[in-house]
């Protein structure tokens, strides 16, 4: 590849201290010189190579992992070059580094660890001047995608009031190769219930009570009519907003803007991948499973919906009977109807299962049905777990699953590692091998009966989020439709090992992440260039090779300095 040039016009001190174009020991000699930093830097120049070698080794220098978020994090602030070039080097060591699990531990110590701010912080107090500080930020800058988060359920640690939009941009850029330059990760702090939070001196954030309803929603209505009318190509990523939000921003502005929600539609897509990949083990339809859902929350009603769809669209099952496949538990056990509306969210109004059906059934002194009983009557074939509830499926519920399906497909899926619903080594153990496992943070092996390992599929949506923002980015969609989801989602589902081995995991491996979305991206432009979204006049033929074109690389390239040029 041959190396860009680019023409820079910040110079001195301003190129040593900006992430974007410091290069540290890189810069050449002759840079040095145009740059005014010939005096700042020690005399020799090393390669990009040399520059990761010592910052692994720096890294190696900490022992926690949270200590090695927190120098990875510093690296970022300082070189987005040297930052991204050393995590892609070791992608399967740092992923879990910067992102789940320890991220969770990052965020929940936001206010203790916090050393550079990064993104856009709205805070709700400052809403009159809101358009000016967004200006402040943006202005003549080109963005493609912002990522966005109230931080009201951060993975399943809660509301955090400040937190998770920057580590979600930048596996935008490490997996899918956004530039990070283009992106905005932004925080809406409209305060925190987080009692923890509110009562430690330290915290950054705006120390009040979350404020909801109306005011609320003008507060994000404001933000997002700023995003489409200074950045109306861009995507608008919403993550880890809470259960009564998330479903109901995204159907307020999915017509009128690209927006997507990792937690809803991500999350969906890659559970959809991994159970097409599942059934391509167990030698059956998506349409035959019988689905338990344990968490009817953002992520619980992703799936379920998105796994409805995929019977419809794979199977051609009409979607009354694709609905009625179904079983999802919240906090208050099975979503049957005599719940009624205090405990029954609108949004999942298609998936309530009728109390006649459930009239002989034990329950507890609440009348509510629990997961042991439904796994009894149900026999399902499928167990989703994102409920934050750690430890939900035990061993009673996973052998009564097992008696009833040769192959149990269960994929506890909370986040991070210790909220998750079963330990894989223990589904493993409980059915004897023969469960068909993912989860949602990266797990060891199983160790299987006969000896072998098993290995257990990474089921996070990082694995397609990234891909299916970039190839709608890249083909400049008006929007991300459900049919460009589901082309990604295919793609995705089409590279998993088990197809061609059923011993083998049931999705890519995350050290392939990169690969698995750049087919994504291509499958999403593609399918935004046939179905009339796309913003650019390509052929089919051509939208492998345009998408991979655009990918931001991490090297450094040539500095000319022009005072005219990119700042
Ligand atoms: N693997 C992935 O890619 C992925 C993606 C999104 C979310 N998640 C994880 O899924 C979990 C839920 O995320 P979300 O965004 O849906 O959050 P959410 O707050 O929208 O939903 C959680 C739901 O679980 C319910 N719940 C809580 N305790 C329960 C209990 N004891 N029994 C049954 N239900 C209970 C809540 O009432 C809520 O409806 C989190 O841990 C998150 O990290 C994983
Ligand atoms: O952030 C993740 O690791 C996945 C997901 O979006 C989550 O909320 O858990
Ligand atoms: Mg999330």
């Amino acid at each position: 590849m041959s190396e860009p040039t680019f023409r820079v016009a910040v110079r001195g001190e301003a190129i040593l201290t900006s992430p974007r174009w410091n290069k540290g020991t890189a810069f050449t000699a002759e840079e040095r010189k145009a740059f005014g930093v010939t005096g700042r830097l020690p005399f020799r120049v090393n390669t990009l190579d040399e520059q990761c070698d010592r910052a692994y080794d720096q890294l190696e220098m900490h022992e926690s992992p949270l200590r090695k978020n927190t120098f990875l994090q510093s690296m970022k602030d300082q070189n987005w070059v040297l930052y991204y070039s050393l995590i892609g080097r070791h992608l399967k060591e740092l992923i879990p580094i910067i992102y789940t699990p320890t991220e969770a531990e990052a965020i929940s110590n936001y206010s203790h660890l916090f050393r550079r701010s990064e993104g856009l912080y709205l805070t709700l107090p400052h809403k009159d001047s809101m358009e000016d500080d967004f200006l402040e930020q943006t202005k003549n800058r080109e963005i493609d995608l912002i990522v966005v988060s109230d931080a009201e359920a951060i993975l399943g640690i809660g509301d955090q009031g400040v937190g998770i939009s920057t580590a979600k941009s930048a596996i935008y850029t490490l997996l899918a190769g956004m530039n990070p330059s283009k992106t905005l990760s932004v925080t809406l702090d409209v305060g925190t219930d987080n009692e923890d939070l509110l009562g430690d001196h330290l915290y950054v954030g705006w120390p009040h009570g979350r404020v909801r309803g109306e005011e609320y929603d003008q507060f994000v209505d404001k933000f997002v009519q700023l995003v489409r009318k200074h950045h109306p190509n861009s995507l608008l990523h919403f993550e880890d907003f809470g259960v009564n939000n998330a479903e109901r921003l995204l159907d307020l502005y999915r017509d009128k803007h690209s927006v997507f929600n990792d937690d809803v539609q991500g999350t969906g897509a890659v559970t959809l991948a991994c159970i097409m990949s599942a059934v391509g083990v167990t030698k059956s339809r998506i349409a035959d499973q019988r689905i338990v859902i344990y968490g009817a929350g953002s992520a619980g009603l992703g799936i379920a919906r998105q796994l409805r769809d995929g019977m419809a669209t794979i199977d051609g099952l009409a979607p009354h009977d694709a609905n009625a496949r179904f079983w999802l538990l919240d906090r208050f056990g099975l979503i049957k109807e005599s719940l009624g509306p205090d405990k029954i969210r609108p949004d999942l109004r298609e998936f309530v299962r009728s109390d006649s059906e459930w009239e002989d059934i034990p329950t507890n002194e609440r009348g509510e049905v629990g997961l042991l009983e439904v796994v009894k009557k149900v026999k399902p074939t499928v167990l989703i777990g994102c409920s934050t509830h750690a430890g939900a499926f035990t061993e009673e519920v996973i052998r009564e699953m097992a008696k009833h399906t040769e192959r149990p497909i269960i994929l506890p899926l909370s986040n991070p590692s210790k909220l998750h619903e079963v330990k894989p080594q223990d589904a493993n153990d409980w059915t004897d091998g023969k469960a068909l496992l993912a989860t949602g943070s990266p797990f060891p092996p199983c160790k299987q009966p006969n000896g072998k390992e098993y290995i257990v599929a990474e089921c996070n949506n990082a694995l397609i989020y990234p891909g299916l923002g970039f190839g709608a980015m890249t083909a400049k969609s008006r929007c991300l439709t459900d049919t460009m989801i589901i082309a990604g989602t295919r793609r995705l589902a089409s590279l998993a090992p088990a197809l061609k081995d059923p011993d083998e995991a049931l999705l890519p491996d995350f050290g392939d992440a990169p690969a698995v979305n750049f087919e994504v991206a291509v499958a999403v432009a593609e399918q935004a260039v046939e179905e009339g979204n796309a913003g650019v006049n390509w052929k089919k033929e051509e939208v492998r090779q345009r998408v991979a074109e655009r990918q931001w690389k991490p090297v450094y390239g040539r500095y000319e300095y022009d005072p005219n040029g990119e700042t």
